[in-house]
This record gives C-alpha cells, sequence and structure tokens, in this order.
C-alpha cells in the first residue's frame, strides 16, 4: 500500500461540473459494433429444461470459513497448466487488418506467461482438504442469515450443521452416515455424534448430461433495434484516468496493452482487464465488486442477448493467471468501457480506469451450458467511495465497513474441493472434472434455473494485506534522466503515450516533438529536452570510420536473382534483377560522401529539427478503432494516397530545403538505374523512427504512383527485406493451401514455377476442390512466402526499387536496428490523378544544370591522395635502397 495520495487510483475524484468529454467519433463506433454484432450474434436452439428436481438431502459438508488455505480458489486444482495464450475477449476481437496494418507491431511489452508453480498449488490444494473447526464468532451471524437467505432444505441443514460447531467429517464417514439422510428430503436431525454429519452417498450423484447446444449465425435481430437510452444516474465522481481510444489506452498504461483482448497479463499474473461488455450471465459490477467472466467464449443470442456459445478452456493461460493473482494476493487493474451496461452509473468516457482489484474467487460454473470460468474481485481500497457509484447512492467515503461474515466454506463429497457457498440456492460442486460439477442435491442444474448469488458471499470483504504494485499507479509523464543522454528521447520510453495531468486523459505520443492532450480546451503539453543527435550516435557497429567503398553486407536469399555491382566514385552500387524489368538497387554511401555539405549528415540534423512536423497517422483501414502507425511521418509534394486525408502534404516550396535536396540526390541515383526515361520525382514521404519501431510488410503500389521508388536511409541502420506477395509465390488465394487460382500469373520467383505450369495447364480447372488437392500435393512443402532479400541500409544509402509490376508481386518492410532513423522516399505521383488544385505542391525548384552527380570529385581527390601517399612510400623505399647499394 505504499501509494502517493496524488497517484492512488483508488481515491476518486469527487465530480463537479463535467467537462464536455471528447467525443469518439460515432460512425468508428458504430463501425466496430456492427462488425462484432454480425460476427458474434448466435442462434441457439431452444433447450428442453424439466423443472427442478426434488432435493434429497445435504451434498456437501460445511467447513470452517477460516481454513488455512480459504484464500486459496476452486479453480486452482484445474486451471494452472502450461499453455499458450488463448484470445480473451471474442467480443472485442478484430482479426483483420487490411494493407498497411502490417505496419503494426502490435506486439507489445507484455510476454506471453507460463503458468507457475502448479506444484505448489497442488501441495497447497491438499491442505484444503483438511477438516478443520467451525469459526464459533462466525456461526451467531450465519445463522440469522439462514432464515434470510433462500436455501435449499438441505443446504440449510448444512448450514445448521456448519453453525453448531461440527466438525466436518471424512469421507468414509460422511458415507457412513449417508443411510441417515431422510428419504424424503426433510433436514435431518442433528447427528447424535458430534463426528457424524448427515451427507449423501456418493453413488447418488446423478451424472451430469451432455447436452447439445447449436451454433449458427443468424441474421441479428438487434441490429433493427434504435440504441437503447441509458437511464443510469451520473456517476458519483470522476475516473482519475481515462482514453478515448483504444490506443490512447494500450499505449499509455503499463497495465493494460491488449489492443483486442479484454486481459492483459504478464509473468503469469493479470495485470489489467477491461470491462467493456456485460460478462456473461451472473456478472455484476458494484461499487467495490466485480464478477465477471476469465475468458472468452461469448456470443449473443437471437434476442441480443449475451450468451456463452463455447466452454472456457480450462488451460487457457488468463484463467491460470487469475489464479496466480489470488495465490499471490497481486491486485490489478479494473477498467470500464462504456458499452459496459452493468456500471450502477453512466460511463463518462469511452475507457475509465475503476481502481485496482484483488482476486476473492475463481470457479467453473455452466451457462448456457456451457463452461464458463468466473472470477471475484473486490476493491483494494475499502476506505474511498468508487467514482463509479451512482451519484444517488446511499453509501459516503469513508463510513465503508469490512464485513466480518463470510460465507461457508464446504468440500464437495465426491472431488473433496472446498469452496464458498457461493449461490443461494445451495452448495454447488465447481470444478469442473468432478462428476458432481454443476449439481445441486444430486441434479444437475438446468439453464432455466435462474440461480441467484448468495448475499453474504457478494457482501463479504477482505481486507486487502498484499502489496500494491507502482504499475498500479497514475503514470507520471516521462522524465528526462538524471545523466545526461541524448539518445533518451527518441527510446522506445518516450514514444509510449502520456496521461495528461490536467484532465487525466490518455494520449499516444502523435507528434515527433512533443506529447500533447486532445482533451477540448486542454493545454497540456509535455516535452523533453532535446539534443541534435550526431549520426555517428546512432550507426552502432556500423560507423564507417574509413574511407574506402562501404563494405555492403546485404543477403540474396533467392539465387534466381541476378547480382550486378559497379563502384561510381565512392559509392559502391549493388544491383539485383530479381525478376525480368524490376530492379532493386542499393547504393552505399561512405563517411566522405555523408560529410560533405547538404550530405546525409546535414539533412540527419535538419530532420531533426522538426520542421516537417513528423506525426503518426491513423489507420483507416484498421478495425481497432484509432489505430496509430508506429512511426512518424509527413508527406511532401504531390499528396500521396497512403496519407492523403490526414494531414495535408506540404509544398516543396514551404518544405524545408532539405528536401528539395534530397530529391536532386535520388534523382541522380534512380537516373542511373532507369535512364533518362525516369518519371520525375514530385512527392517526398518523410518517415521518422523511434527505438524499436518499424513499417512492417507492405507495398507501395497505389494506382496514383509511377515505376520507379527511390529512399535515402539516414541515421541508423536498418533491415529492408523483400518477398513475393503469397499469392503470387504460391498460387493459392487462401491461407491454408485454398483457392488455388490458375490464372494468377507463374512469376520467376515463385514456388516451383515449372509445376505450377504443369497445374495450370493439367488440372482439372473446373472443380475447385480437386484443383486444391492437385496443386496442394504438386506445392507439397511450401511455405508462407520467405524474403528473398536482406538489404542492410546504412547512414547515407539510396535504395531504387524500378520495375511497373514490382509493387504488384512483391512488398517490403523496414526494420531499423537501433535508436533514431529517418526515410526519406521519393515516387513520382501521376498529376492527371490528383486534383488540380494540389499540382503546385508538387513543383520543384531544381536546377536542371546543376544535378546531383555522385560526388566524383570526392574519389578522384582521395585517388590522388593516395597515389601521393603510395609515390612518397615508394619514393622513400627507392631512396632507402639507393642509400643501401652506395
Ligand atoms: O526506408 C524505410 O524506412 C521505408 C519506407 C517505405 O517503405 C515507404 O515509405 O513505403
Amino acid at each position: 500500500m505504499a501509494q502517493s495520495a496524488e497517484t492512488n487510483l483508488s481515491r476518486p475524484v469527487r465530480r463537479t461540473a463535467r467537462k464536455p468529454a471528447a467525443q469518439t467519433p460515432t460512425s468508428h463506433v458504430s463501425r466496430v459494433s456492427k462488425r462484432k454484432a454480425s460476427e458474434l450474434h448466435v442462434h441457439r436452439k431452444p433447450v428442453t429444461r424439466g423443472p427442478v428436481p426434488p432435493q434429497r438431502g445435504p451434498i456437501s459438508a460445511p467447513v470452517a470459513s477460516e481454513t488455512k488455505a480459504s484464500s486459496l480458489g476452486p479453480s486452482e486444482n484445474s486451471a494452472i497448466h502450461d499453455s499458450a495464450p488463448s484470445e480473451d475477449d471474442p467480443l472485442s476481437a478484430p482479426k483483420v487488418l487490411k494493407r498497411k496494418a502490417s505496419q503494426l507491431d502490435l506486439a507489445g511489452d507484455f510476454t506471453v506467461p507460463g503458468a507457475q508453480n502448479s506444484a505448489q498449488l497442488q501441495l497447497d490444494a491438499r491442505k484444503v482438504r483438511a477438516p478443520a473447526r467451525t469459526n464459533a464468532n462466525s456461526s451467531a451471524s450465519n445463522l440469522s442469515l439462514i432464515s434470510t437467505l433462500r436455501l435449499s432444505r438441505a443446504s440449510s441443514a448444512a448450514f445448521a450443521a456448519h453453525c453448531t460447531n461440527v466438525p466436518v467429517p471424512n469421507v468414509a464417514q460422511a458415507n457412513a452416515v449417508s443411510s441417515q439422510v431422510s428419504s424424503n428430503g426433510a433436514c435431518p436431525t442433528a447427528p447424535a455424534s458430534p463426528d457424524l454429519l448427515t451427507i449423501p452417498p456418493v453413488a447418488t450423484a446423478i451424472p451430469n448430461k451432455k447436452r447439445k447446444t447449436t451454433r449458427t449465425f443468424p441474421k441479428s435481430r438487434s441490429k433493427l433495434l434504435p440504441p437503447p437510452v441509458d437511464t443510469r444516474p451520473m456517476p458519483w465522481g470522476d475516473p482519475q484516468v481515462w482514453a478515448e481510444t483504444r490506443t490512447d489506452l494500450c499505449e499509455t498504461l503499463p497495465y493494460f496493452n491488449q489492443n483486442q483482448g479484454a486481459t492483459s497479463y504478464l509473468n503469469g499474473v493479470v495485470r489489467g482487464m477491461l470491462q467493456d461488455h456485460d460478462g456473461g450471465e451472473r456478472s455484476l459490477v458494484e461499487e467495490e465488486l466485480v464478477i465477471t467472466r476469465c475468458s472468452g467464449g461469448l456470443g449473443t443470442d437471437d434476442n441480443g442477448q449475451t450468451c456463452q456459445v463455447s466452454d472456457h478452456d480450462a488451460n487457457a493461460a488468463s484463467i491460470a493467471c487469475f489464479s496466480n493473482n489470488m495465490r499471490s494476493k497481486q491486485p490489478l487493474m479494473l477498467i470500464l468501457g462504456s458499452n459496459n451496461k452493468q456500471c450502477p452509473a453512466k460511463i463518462p468516457h469511452r475507457y475509465c480506469v475503476m481502481a485496482p482489484f484483488h482476486v476473492t474467487d475463481v470457479w467453473d460454473e455452466k451457462s448456457y451450458g456451457k463452461i464458463a470460468v468466473k472470477v471475484r474481485l473486490e476493491k483494494t481500497d475499502l476506505q474511498h467511495k468508487s467514482w463509479w457509484a451512482a451519484e444517488n447512492s446511499g453509501s459516503s467515503p469513508g463510513t465503508l465497513e469490512i464485513t466480518k461474515d463470510k460465507a461457508p466454506r464446504a468440500a464437495c463429497v465426491v472431488c473433496h474441493q472446498e469452496r464458498p457457498q457461493i449461490f443461494a440456492e445451495g452448495w454447488i460442486c465447481l470444478n469442473r472434472h468432478c462428476s458432481s460439477f454443476w449439481s445441486l442435491d444430486g441434479c444437475e442444474i438446468a439453464h432455466g434455473l435462474k440461480l441467484t448469488y448468495n448475499p453474504v458471499f457478494l457482501a463479504e470483504r477482505t481486507i486487502f494485506d498484499g502489496f500494491l504494485p507502482p504499475f498500479l499507479s497514475v503514470p507520471k509523464p516521462v522524465q528526462a534522466t538524471g545523466q545526461h543522454d541524448r539518445l533518451f528521447s527518441v527510446t522506445r520510453q518516450c514514444w509510449r503515450g502520456v496521461v495528461c495531468t490536467k484532465c487525466g486523459r490518455c494520449n499516444s505520443r502523435r507528434d515527433w516533438d512533443a506529447w500533447r492532450c486532445r482533451s477540448e480546451g486542454c493545454d497540456f503539453e509535455w516535452r523533453l529536452p532535446r539534443d541534435i543527435i550526431p549520426a555517428s550516435a546512432v550507426m552502432g557497429d556500423l560507423k564507417f570510420g574509413f574511407q574506402g567503398h562501404a563494405i555492403c553486407d546485404d543477403e540474396v536469399l533467392d539465387s534466381r536473382i541476378k547480382i550486378a555491382e559497379e563502384r561510381l566514385g565512392f559509392w559502391r552500387v549493388i544491383r539485383y534483377e530479381i525478376m525480368p524489368g524490376m530492379v532493386i538497387s542499393h547504393f552505399c554511401a561512405n563517411d566522405v560522401i555523408n560529410g560533405k555539405p547538404g550530405g546525409a549528415d546535414d539533412i540527419f540534423g535538419i530532420l531533426q529539427q522538426g520542421q516537417l512536423n513528423l506525426e503518426r497517422q491513423v489507420m483507416d483501414s484498421s478495425v481497432v478503432l484509432g489505430q496509430l502507425t508506429r512511426h512518424f511521418s509527413a508527406n511532401v509534394g504531390l499528396p500521396y494516397k497512403y496519407i492523403v486525408g490526414q494531414k495535408e502534404s506540404i509544398s516543396f516550396s514551404d518544405a524545408p530545403a532539405a528536401c528539395t535536396e534530397a530529391i536532386r540526390r535520388m534523382t541522380w541515383a534512380a537516373k542511373h538505374i532507369v535512364g533518362d526515361g525516369l518519371q520525375e520525382f514530385n512527392e517526398l514521404l518523410a518517415v521518422g523512427y523511434f527505438q524499436g519501431t518499424k513499417m512492417g510488410y507492405h507495398d507501395d503500389g497505389e494506382n496514383t504512383l509511377g515505376a520507379s521508388v527511390a529512399s535515402w536511409s539516414l541515421g541508423g541502420p536498418s533491415g529492408f527485406n523483400f518477398r513475393v506477395k503469397d499469392k503470387f509465390y504460391s498460387g493459392f488465394r487462401s491461407p491454408g493451401q485454398k483457392n488455388y487460382d490458375s490464372t494468377l500469373p507463374v512469376i520467376g520467383l515463385c514456388y516451383k514455377p515449372e509445376m505450377r505450369k504443369a497445374i495450370n495447364q493439367n488440372a482439372d480447372l473446373t472443380n475447385q476442390t480437386k484443383l486444391d488437392k492437385a496443386a496442394k500435393s504438386a506445392l507439397s512443402g511450401i511455405k508462407k512466402s520467405p524474403t528473398f532479400l536482406k538489404m542492410k541500409l546504412r547512414h547515407g544509402d539510396f535504395m531504387v526499387m524500378h520495375g511497373a509490376d514490382m509493387q504488384k508481386y512483391t512488398e517490403h518492410e523496414s526494420v531499423p536496428s537501433d535508436m533514431l532513423r529517418f526515410a526519406l522516399t521519393a515516387r513520382h505521383v501521376k498529376p492527371d490523378m490528383i486534383d488540380v488544385g494540389q499540382h503546385h505542391k508538387g513543383v520543384l525548384n531544381l536546377d536542371p544544370m546543376n544535378p546531383y552527380d555522385g560526388d566524383p570529385e570526392l574519389y578522384e581527390q582521395y585517388r590522388r591522395e593516395q597515389a601521393a601517399i603510395l609515390a612518397a612510400a615508394g619514393a622513400r623505399r627507392r631512396g632507402a635502397v639507393d642509400a643501401a647499394i652506395t
């Protein structure tokens, strides 16, 4: 609990006059919800269910509420396994990212946990079974509760026994006395011996019948209905931390990084959980208590009601993590999404951070015939009122009490697993591996039976005596490190978002030069002191340190590629002819070329001054709302489709002269490859990378572009990889070797081109199934399209791609490997496809009499110097020889 007052999230801010919340664009919201609805609406065949069978007697033996292992959860015996994580939240799990979405490096900072300490847990679980004495202090209160609970007669008997300090019998004892159970199910009289308690025979447990559930996906009716009016009261307070987009949330908070799932976990424990929907049957959100499901598997029924459509995997990593949180008393942060309808008050922003909660119970239950794993969470701070309490709610800050009453605990006579009485209707075995699972008094619980929670179980409050980890505090804006580190400002840490210290909004880092709060009317801005970083500081091991031709360590991974090398002054130029008419060239620079005025060193410095206002762009093709590119960019010249509509392109006349200089140089390189027929460059995309950011596989194949693309790499080195697009590589249009398409061209770098041609000529093209089968067998061993060329671009290098079909058949990615890098990419944008009003932006002030020439004089000078050195050395040697002779 070492929390300072300002950073403790559980101290809510009392709501005053509400600022208008920054609005999430409604079109976006409806786009996402529509997708979800159409994907997830599920029709279930009605299951015929009989009445609840007559109760036969108590099914469990109560044990003391304060057993040694009372903090252990019911699922711990079964839920901790080594496994890969499963997708947590199908309701918010869009899978499709279109073009450019590959630029997302969605892998966050969290790693997939391994299950922990399962051996230890099994050990502890065994301890749970040991009988213990009932807590006498709780007896009175439990007795009084019995009358108010809607208990079955059988369970009442168990309670009565529990409250009279009856020790718990073991199974043998239980079986021995089973004959005492009243045959009509009446509550048996108190056992004669305190050691004897009425327990039904194990053999009477009725096995669960497997119920069939049909999954179909009918058209949703709920889509036709207008959104329901939110009649909930306003919340009592304001959240201290909130966000309007998922990207802002995930990039800013250290405890939640799931762009799609609901649960963020790291090292085997859950750090944060988003409650953006209702958590399924019997889930709830109260002022201090949340009960929800641990995993996905939800859909909606015909009426638009959320229902469970598949079993939760007992081995799912997220489920194991919740149990670990409970065992190790590690709290997690809960976050409310505005789609949650269970919160007692209106939710003021799209995402609102609630408070740290700790896990008190995890159990298996059945919902709509499927197994669901549930978790019960209590707020760690019970001293302060929750901001999400309804404004008219009775409780007031500081008066909340920790109840002494605990729901009675009992152990199953079949599996001996102990747990509290969670449901008012009676004690139920909640171990999916037990034959008595989800049975009440020996009979499987019919789905139609509405179970209610045991009020004592809901009212229980546990003093949180764990440790509140610092990462659950309100994140402070990143601070400059004490010692002067000029690279700090471009680290991954500085790429993350910031929580506005004025309004609490989470803001991704959008701008190159600073963090800015995007709340209307909020002027919060955060900057770190920044030095101009020399290229030598980010070149890593690849500093040249010599004045010869640079070393090139590109890797060519397909022997069908033709390679040619030449030297142009100091430039080492390598051409890779990947297919006829398609050439990729690498112009390797060196220290001398880069150091010339107007060269790479100068341009690298100018770009850092920030005149281009580089910013991260919203990816409109991504289904994750508000998703941003990882890199920062700005366009100069004619608008480029990729970022058009997001930010106005800057005209060359308004851009720093460095942009025109870049075009001048790249025109030289491209002309050397393409010849005078090169379509002149009239567009420049400037891209800036912080540490660890990259641009994933994509092509530059927009129909507005010409056939040549050149780029200039500045600063840290970068991998630049090429591959053939999957469908052209394999001939299959769909993953998993499906939908072989004989009309796809058989290109030079594809997999087994001769075999492809044979299939296209001989196979039965009229039957897709047969065609797929034939192609699959002929192309056996095929894998995902591999990288065919791995370039290593260094500071000052040019890369030129040329060929009309290059972008159609291939794609490329850029993976910078050091702190700070810029790429300036020049293209020809076809003016006839661009609004005439924009044409002036592409006008370049290039002097035709003064093109870049590759700096041949630098190399000539170098050669003269070298010759002079050699001549001097020769003269010295000859002089020495002459002297020796004479
Ligand atoms: O060199 C780079 O970083 C990549 C630039 C690029 O691929 C692009 O702008 O399309």
